[in-house]
């Protein structure tokens, strides 16, 4: 891959305790809707979501979220923060209108490239954090919790809303979830569809801090990766992989047929007609504000 390296100083005097220092910023020339960031001092690279107005998640932004583990893992990068540059958003999950009315070949190497893009970060070697300052419903709960650690800003929600939506988290969904949030907890709150309050998720464990602000979940996240540093990479990536690999395997044996029942799903004139008055009342919500 083509990568573009800049070298940008960032001055980080206006945070307390931090020393001066910089930041590489490696981009494909491609790069529309991500910012990747490498921190010179302490080696920790920060992939920002940037796809205004809320980060949903279509398959550019997909392939780019992908670009971006590769490099940070090829440049052997001490972990990954994944943020938003949202003051309200962290993503709000798949994008919709992949889904709504799709086109055959699109809407196929959409989900691809959700499967793959998960499978990579769940599966990633190096420590993962999600600095949450935003709304994480759906698919933005699941990028936060195929992270190792979770931080996140007061008075946001955090769940997997998909019933409401009329449609199915898939499995592998919820068995990331589940890592974090007891089984019990998890049934009743997926099959409402319920989204969790910062202080709701923090309660029952779907994140593990709550800070004020997005410097602060930074901070955070570079402690939680930063806790590593006695440890062998090597070691710590194969013991991380014991506990994650049985939905690796169980996804990647179950490609194609995860792919058919998404498909068969989604084109059901029933889910269509849900997904349509969803994003009609989006769209009304929007216009009110
Ligand atoms: C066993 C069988 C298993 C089978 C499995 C099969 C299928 C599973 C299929 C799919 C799984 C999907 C998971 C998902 O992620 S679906 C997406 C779910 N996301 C949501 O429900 C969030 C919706 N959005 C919101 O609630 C709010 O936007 C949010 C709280 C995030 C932010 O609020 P805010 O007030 O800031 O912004 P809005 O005014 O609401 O929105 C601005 C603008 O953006 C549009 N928009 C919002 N969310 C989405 C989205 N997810 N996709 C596309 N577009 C979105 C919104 O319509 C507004 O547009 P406009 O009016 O400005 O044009």
């Amino acid at each position: 891959m083509n990568i573009i390296r800049t070298v940008r100083s960032v001055a980080f005097s206006s945070i307390p305790n931090r020393t001066l220092s910089t930041t590489r910023s490696l981009s494909t020339p491609s790069a529309q809707y991500t910012a990747f960031e490498v921190n010179d001092k302490t080696g920790i690279a920060t992939l920002t979501l940037n796809r205004p107005p809320v980060n949903s998640l279509n398959l550019e932004l997909l392939t780019e979220m992908r670009n971006c583990l590769k490099d940070a893992e090829t440049n052997k990068c001490k972990g990954l923060i994944i943020t938003s540059s949202s003051n309200s958003v962290f993503t709000a999950g798949l994008d919709l209108l992949e889904m709504y009315q799709p086109q055959d070949e699109r809407v196929k190497s959409f989900w691809t490239a959700l499967q793959s893009m998960w499978m990579e970060l769940y599966g990633s070697k190096i420590p993962t954090a999600a600095a949450i300052n935003g709304h994480a419903p759906a698919g933005g709960c699941l990028i936060a919790t195929a992270c190792e650690y979770r931080v996140m800003l007061p008075n946001f929600t955090i769940g997997l809303n998909e019933t409401l939506i009329g449609i199915v988290a898939p499995k592998w969904f919820v068995s990331a979830f589940l890592n974090v949030v007891p089984r019990r907890v998890a049934e009743q709150a997926i099959t409402q569809g319920k989204l969790f309050t910062t202080a709701e998720a923090h309660n029952v464990g779907l994140v593990d801090d709550v800070v004020n602000t997005k410097e602060e979940a930074i901070a955070k996240c570079e402690q939680f990766i930063g806790s590593f540093k006695n440890v062998n990479p090597y070691a710590r990536a194969l013991t991380k992989q014991q506990f994650r690999i049985k939905e690796l395997q169980e996804l990647e044996q179950q490609r194609e047929k995860d792919l058919q029942i998404f498909l068969g799903l989604i084109m059901q004139p029933s889910v269509q007609k849900a997904m349509g008055i969803y994003l009609e009342g989006l769209k009304k919500k929007s216009k009110k504000q």
